[in-house]
């Protein structure tokens, strides 16, 4: 459907199939699942985002996460152009690498060591190689709805653009590597102790998102975080945060920090790029050491630790390390969230609203959202209709039901009144 106001963009996207398959370098960008056309950008700045046609939209996607400061934050920009002055690649050691190590370690609990990668997606795979290579074991444990990127042994019964496009187990991927993943239920942790109780011995590592927000945003349970913590111990398997959203967005020193879990690996990326390519593994010290060089398990990358996403993510890290950042993100998160929630009661459509600091989804459901069968309760076609009469009154939301929603520094009360009263007419569009 080629939406009205988006005609150029119509015509770019069209442009675009020719070339790139569904003309988008990542699926979630193509917009299937809300029925219409994807407005090209042009220009962000702040907490807006500007299309091809001239549309102006307040932006709750931030690069899918990167961008808690706002588009083309200063300090990001200042620190970029002093980049560019000295080179953008050297594939050789810089100082930069090991501040940008620094500051991750000072801030994520139980970070010792840390490996800087090029995407969320190398983060995961190479945190289970060595989980696998340190344990000797075959066998991990994810979470039906979690997405932890696109290897192969990470898309069974994923979440994000392979849920909403209705592929969650990719064709493509061996039974052979799809029959060393074991699945599990979120938030259910006898379900997890009966697959320990069966299988134990043979698992390397349990991944998950600890805050998922893959399926839409589900929060753990309490409980949940500390019981996966016990049994991965007594059964001698690491835990494996993968905070690539979280990290940095749910508090500084991400959702290990908020809930004071300790997990053995955690893997990084979005906010920690600044707006780059960037992806990050890192844990304890006796862990870690198995990477080559120091040990055997196998890792490397051209662009690792680039000197462009490594001065975008020291300065994103910097501002984010200033007094009252985390507040001022949840007061203006929590003001969204009841806004929004009232807005959908006045206007009488059915909807569930879940929230971790400034990470949040409204589930057209009436259920309360805690696993991924519960996310599929949602109406997805009433979100669609809720997703274009957003769109349309200038607010930028993910477009799938199975995306968690960014509130940025950049968002001003002004944005998110806009939103709130953009949301009432939208809710009463689905809820006919
Ligand atoms: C929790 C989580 N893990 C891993 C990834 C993969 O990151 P990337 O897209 O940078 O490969 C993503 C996002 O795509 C994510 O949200
Ligand atoms: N939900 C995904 C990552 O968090 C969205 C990014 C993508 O797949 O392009």
């Amino acid at each position: 459907m080629v939406f009205k106001g988006l005609e150029k963009s119509a015509a770019l996207f069209e442009e675009a199939q020719k070339y790139i398959p569904g003309g988008v370098n990542s699926p979630v960008r193509a917009f299937k699942a809300v029925g219409m056309n994807p407005p090209f950008i042009v220009r962000g700045e702040g907490s807006k985002l500007y299309d091809a046609d001239g549309n102006e939209y307040v932006d709750y996607v931030g690069s899918w996460g990167p961008l808690i400061l706002g588009h083309r934050h200063p300090k990001v920009i200042e620190a970029l152009q002093q980049c560019l002055e000295i080179g953008t690649s050297f594939g050789a050691p810089t100082e930069m690498e090991t501040e940008m190590a620094r500051l991750v370690i000072e801030a994520v609990p139980s970070i010792e060591v840390v490996r800087m990668v090029n995407s969320g997606t190398e983060a995961t795979m190479s945190a289970l190689r060595l989980a696998r290579g340190y344990t000797g074991r075959n066998k991990i444990v994810k979470f039906e709805g979690c997405y932890h990127g696109h290897a192969d042994h990470l898309l069974i019964k994923a979440g994000s653009g392979a849920l909403t496009l209705g592929v969650p187990t990719s064709p493509g991927v061996p039974a052979s590597i799809a029959g060393n993943t074991i699945v599990a239920r979120y938030n259910d942790l006898e379900g997890l102790k009966e697959i320990f109780a069966a299988e134990g011995e043979d698992i390397a590592a349990v991944i998950l998102e600890p805050v998922a927000g893959n399926m839409g945003c589900v929060p753990p349970q309490p409980g949940f975080l500390e019981g996966l913590r016990e049994l991965t111990r007594e059964y001698g398997a690491l835990l494996i945060f993968d905070e690539v959203m979280t990290g940095f967005r749910v508090a500084y020193g991400g959702a290990q920090e908020r809930y004071n879990i300790d997990p053995d690996l955690t893997c990084l990326g979005k906010i920690i790029g600044g707006g780059l390519p960037v992806g990050a593994y890192g844990g304890k010290r006796e862990i870690m050491e198995h990477v080559a060089p120091a040990g055997p398990v196998y890792q490397a990358g051209t662009l690792s630790g680039n000197p462009l996403a490594m001065s975008a993510g020291i300065a994103t890290l910097k501002v984010l390390k200033e007094p009252g950042v985390y507040e001022e993100l949840e007061r203006k998160s929590a003001k969204l969230a009841a806004g929004m929630k009232e807005a959908a009661e006045q206007a009488g459509a059915v909807a569930t609203f879940n929230r971790v600091g400034a990470m949040f989804s409204a589930f057209f459901t009436d259920q309360p959202v805690i696993d991924f069968e519960t996310a599929s309760s949602s109406d997805t076609e009433k979100f669609a209709v809720f997703f274009r009469e957003m769109l349309k009154q200038g607010i930028y939301l993910a477009p799938s039901q199975f995306e968690a929603g960014f509130m940025s520094l950049a968002h001003t009360d002004e944005d998110i009144e806009k939103t709130i009263e953009a949301s009432y007419k939208a809710f009463k569009a689905a809820a006919q």
